[in-house]
């Protein structure tokens, strides 16, 4: 008996692009190593019965937003009163992809330091870090390197996904915001280094609630 209310429609993925379909993906071709093909099927996403699972987190200084991104990603709302995260929260996104259920758990961590100990404790285990700064506060892109080697102790570095996200760019200038879109360009730089990518392994995204 299935008790779970259907997958929302925007969740529904029927076709892949082309360079995510089966075909392009080398690993999966007979001739290729074994060793690589078994690492591919291992690791990014967990299984708890015939779900796949992938779990990520949102990491980055207090007030920055994050609960605000996951909010408008999961709920399409935006709230403008500031309530802060005490330890963690979560909210699981179903999806359907190609036919196969698929949830995304995210972790919404709190920013503030005396709730930063019981925060890492769920860093573990995740595909995806987001590392969430304020476009308007410098200080808060400088911590999310000490936010990123947090998070890539509990994590494998070679393997996690991360994204750079600049927040509350309605309330920035042009001009403002052109000269931390340079410093976080740079900041996403550096992360890519510690991660030891070859190939770009930071997205810098630079987001703002729409009203
Ligand atoms: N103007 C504007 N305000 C934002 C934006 N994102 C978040 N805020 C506001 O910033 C405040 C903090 O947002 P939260 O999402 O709670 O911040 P947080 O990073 O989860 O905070 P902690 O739980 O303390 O770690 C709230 O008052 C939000 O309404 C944005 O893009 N633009």
């Amino acid at each position: 008996m299935n008790i779970l209310a259907p997958v929302r429609r925007d969740r529904v993925l029927a076709e892949l692009p082309q360079c995510l379909r089966k075909e392009a993906a080398l690993h999966v071709h007979k001739d290729f190593h074994p060793r690589v093909t078994c690492a591919c099927q291992e690791h990014r996403t967990g299984t708890v019965g015939r779900f796949k699972i992938s779990k990520v987190i949102v990491v980055g200084d207090l007030s920055v937003g994050k609960t605000c991104l996951i909010n408008r990603f999961c709920k399409d709302i935006f709230d403008k009163n500031y309530k802060a995260t005490i330890g963690v929260d979560f909210e699981m996104e179903r999806f359907e992809v190609l036919g196969v259920p698929f949830s995304l758990q995210l972790w919404d961590t709190a920013g503030q330091e005396r709730f930063k100990c019981i925060a890492s404790t769920y860093y573990r285990g995740a595909q995806a870090i987001i590392i969430v700064f304020n476009l308007n506060d410098v200080a808060s892109l400088e911590h999310t390197k000490q936010w990123l080697a947090d998070a890539l102790k509990e994590n494998d570095p070679s393997s996690v996904l991360l994204f750079l996200v600049g927040s509350k760019k309605d309330l920035s200038t042009p001009a403002q915001y052109a000269l931390m879109e340079k410093d976080a360009l740079k900041v996403a730089q550096e992360m890519k280094t510690v991660q030891r990518l070859p190939s770009p392994g930071v997205l810098c995204h630079l987001h703002s609630p729409r009203a």
